[in-house]
């Protein structure tokens, strides 16, 4: 995993190294640069040799949330979606197009390991290899199937969303804040340095990254890429004296949870990465107040790929170029379903 996503990273500082004069600077949006490389990174690990395909999926998936987004902020109507408008046509007609393509890519992929081919090392191939195992597994008379194919696609589907554009945020928040407080930036590069010299980043290095940690860490408290979490009552439940019936949806604020100064104390709205210096749980004045990744049994199962993901880009970008805020920038940020910067990621780059 550590090869493949390096790979991602090395491409955007190749690219930038060429774009970036040696005297001078590069003004340039990060937001859709590091969008970028985060597609690049879950192609390449969840479905490997089928990256092309994976790629294009993310086009689709982007295209299909810039249709949706504007009616997040209107009236919902029930039902509405059902409609055979322009819109809800062209939305199902991504959808064919996404499920055609993880269709296709499945059933080579089951068709080849049918054949004796090794499963390949990426998370379509280990979920491929494991669903046959279970599947040729006898479970008293009746033969566990283990997962169709439609769960399959439904899995890579969760994968794409779940998995980009909420460690894309993070990163360019990260480069965001950075910039905001050039001090903090020189703490990270120096640690960075410290720990990697100029060498591409390998996994017993990124274990030691005290600094960048606090500051991941305090990244995702002010901007929790996901800003609330829902749940829904299957059963009547009590909550804190109430009692609450079934199908109740109940919304988590998280976003407000991470700001709150009884938790937090009196500097909670401040970028303050030495909070977290002796861990999560002294960071905070009660346990349990730093949810980014959720909590209990759906807690998010990418959270230590997204950190170490980022690891790696904060540290390669660090290695090789200084960055600070452009006077373009617009500080706004904005809950899209994700908190994203509104107006882009407007930086100077400079290289090192
Ligand atoms: C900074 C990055 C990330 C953040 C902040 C984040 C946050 C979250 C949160 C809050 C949930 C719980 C949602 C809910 O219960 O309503 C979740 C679930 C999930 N996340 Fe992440 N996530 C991140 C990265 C990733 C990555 C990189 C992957 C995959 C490679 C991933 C895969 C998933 C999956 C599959 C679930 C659903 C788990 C379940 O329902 O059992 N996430 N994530």
């Amino acid at each position: 995993m550590v090869p493949a996503l390096s790979r991602s990273c090395g491409e955007l500082i190749r690219r930038w190294d060429k774009m970036i004069p040696d005297e001078g600077y590069l003004e340039l949006d990060v937001f859709p640069e590091i969008q970028n490389v985060t597609q690049d990174a879950i192609s390449r690990t969840a479905f490997g040799s089928s990256y092309e395909e994976g790629r294009r999926i993310f086009q689709l998936l982007t295209e299909k949330l810039h249709l949706v987004m504007p009616s997040f902020h209107s009236v919902y109507i029930p039902g509405y979606r059902f409609l055979p408008t322009p819109m809800n046509k062209k939305v199902r007609q991504i959808e064919k197009e996404v499920e055609r393509i993880l269709r296709g890519m499945i059933e080579e992929r089951e068709k080849a390991l049918r054949m004796g081919a090794l499963s390949k090392d990426d998370l379509l191939g280990i979920l491929l290899e494991s669903n046959m195992k279970e599947g040729e597994e006898e479970h008293g008379k009746s033969k566990n199937r283990g997962m169709s194919t439609e769960d399959v696609i439904e899995e890579c589907k969760v994968f794409y969303t779940a998995g980009q554009e909420t460690t894309s945020v993070l990163l360019t928040w990260t480069m965001i804040l950075l910039a905001m407080y050039p001090n903090w930036q020189t703490k990270v590069r120096e640690e960075v340095l410290r720990v990697f010299g100029k060498n591409t980043p390998d996994m017993d290095g990124l274990s030691r990254l005290n600094i960048v940690t606090m500051v991941l860490y305090e990244v995702l408290r002010l901007y929790p890429p996901g800003a609330f979490l829902l749940r829904k009552a299957c059963k009547t439940v009590e909550v804190g004296g109430i009692t609450y019936p079934s199908g109740m949806i109940f919304l988590l604020p998280i976003l407000l949870i991470h700001s709150d100064q009884e938790f937090w104390g009196e500097d909670a709205k401040e970028f303050k990465p030495e909070r977290f210096a002796e861990g999560i749980s002294k960071a905070s004045k009660v346990a349990g107040a730093f949810l980014p990744f959720s909590a209990g049994p759906r807690v998010c199962i990418g959270q230590s790929f997204a950190l170490i993901e980022a690891k790696i880009a904060l540290s390669m970008i660090l290695q090789r170029f200084s960055f600070e805020l452009s006077p373009s920038y617009i500080h706004a940020p904005f809950n899209l379903l994700i908190v994203q910067p509104q107006h882009g990621a407007q930086l100077k780059l400079n290289k090192l």
